[in-house]
């Protein structure tokens, strides 16, 4: 089975290059700049030439704040760039693995999402990212979008690499403590995707094809997140900056972003038998590579 991955330097891009897939497995990739979602032509170049079984899109416009200013450029990936893919696909006729994000809510719901719940997004990137999600499902009947939430690995930028950087630096760091939601491991949900793609390699006939939610088990705040963080550095290096939980109000950002991002993950386990580990466990994982 050959699989083509766009992204391939990102975070969840990597993962999925470097996972241990079965035997039979050919993969292909795509990285910026010479593969440019935004550009039309690229992705149907690259679905011909690849010529692949299936595809996993792991490319964003994934600066949240500077979208804010720069919506275009967002939205050429996110949604048009998407939308292009979804038909090449289904031109093909193969099927296509997308992701998508919390950020495509309003936060204002009381308790999990669920992928009924109506999309409200808050910010540019939300948008862009809801939009990619409808031209998916509108473009390509044999789609699996999983929405997943505050990705992070020990390769690429991502929150857990921030505060080490500003942690190393800084005696106080100030975190808001009323955003909810969950951590998620890029290899967690790295080896989320190659579990679907096992069950459309066995039978895609029988794939229940949709939207899933898929995040690391659990939920917390950005400032839990960074106090696991800083409870290994101590750990680990004896170094630990003060940890002060702030609102968001006392945190002004370009871009909005949700109250509550929590994801309910039961249909995915019901579907597919998956369930993402605990997120400290994944996190306690990450930053033993991180810190060693
Ligand atoms: N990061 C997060 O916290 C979350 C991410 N997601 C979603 O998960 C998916 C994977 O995200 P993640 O791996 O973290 O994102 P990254 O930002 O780490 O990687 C995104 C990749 O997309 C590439 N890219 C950006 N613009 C283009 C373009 N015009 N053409 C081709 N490639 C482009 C980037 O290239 P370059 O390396 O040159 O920048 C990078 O390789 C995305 O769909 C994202 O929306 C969902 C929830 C949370
Ligand atoms: C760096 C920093 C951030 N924050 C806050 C700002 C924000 O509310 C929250 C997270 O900040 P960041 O800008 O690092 O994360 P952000 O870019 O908002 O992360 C999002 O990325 C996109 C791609 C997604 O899809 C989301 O799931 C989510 O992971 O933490 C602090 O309170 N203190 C700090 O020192």
């Amino acid at each position: 089975m050959k699989i083509l991955i766009l992204g391939t330097p990102g975070q969840l891009g990597h993962e999925l290059m470097t996972a241990s897939w079965p035997a039979g497995t050919e993969l292909a990739g795509e990285a910026y700049p010479d593969f440019d979602m935004g550009r039309a032509g690229d992705v149907e170049a690259a679905v011909e030439r690849h010529a692949p079984d299936l595809v996993v899109n792991a490319t964003a416009y994934t600066a949240v704040d500077k979208a804010e200013s720069e919506r275009a450029a967002a939205w050429a990936v996110n949604a048009v760039g998407v939308g292009r893919l979804a038909a090449a696909c289904a031109g093909r006729g193969i099927p296509l693995i997308h992701v998508s994000t919390d950020y495509v809510f309003d936060g204002g719901k009381d308790g999990a999402y669920t992928e009924d719940d109506p999309v409200g997004p808050v910010s540019v990137y939300g948008a862009s990212k809801a939009a990619g999600e409808i031209a998916v499902c509108a473009g390509c009947a044999q789609h699996v979008i999983l929405r997943t939430s505050w990705v992070y690995a020990s390769h690429g930028a991502n929150f857990v690499k921030t505060m080490l950087r500003f942690g190393a630096e800084r005696d106080e760091m100030r975190v808001v403590a009323d955003q909810h939601g969950a951590p998620t491991a890029a290899s967690d949900l790295a080896a989320a995707i190659l579990a679907i793609v096992a069950r459309i390699r066995e039978n895609p006939a029988t794939v229940p094809w949709g939207i899933y939610h898929c995040t690391g088990a659990g939920v917390t705040t950005w400032h839990g997140f960074a106090e696991r963080i800083f409870q290994r550095l101590d750990q680990k290096t004896g170094r630990r900056p003060r940890l002060t939980a702030i609102t968001t109000a006392d945190y002004p950002t370009p871009a909005a972003r949700p109250a509550n991002s929590r994801l309910d993950n039961s249909r995915l386990q019901a579907a597919f038998g998956i369930a993402l580990p605990p997120w400290e466990e994944s996190l306690d994982r990450v930053l033993d590579t991180l810190l060693a």
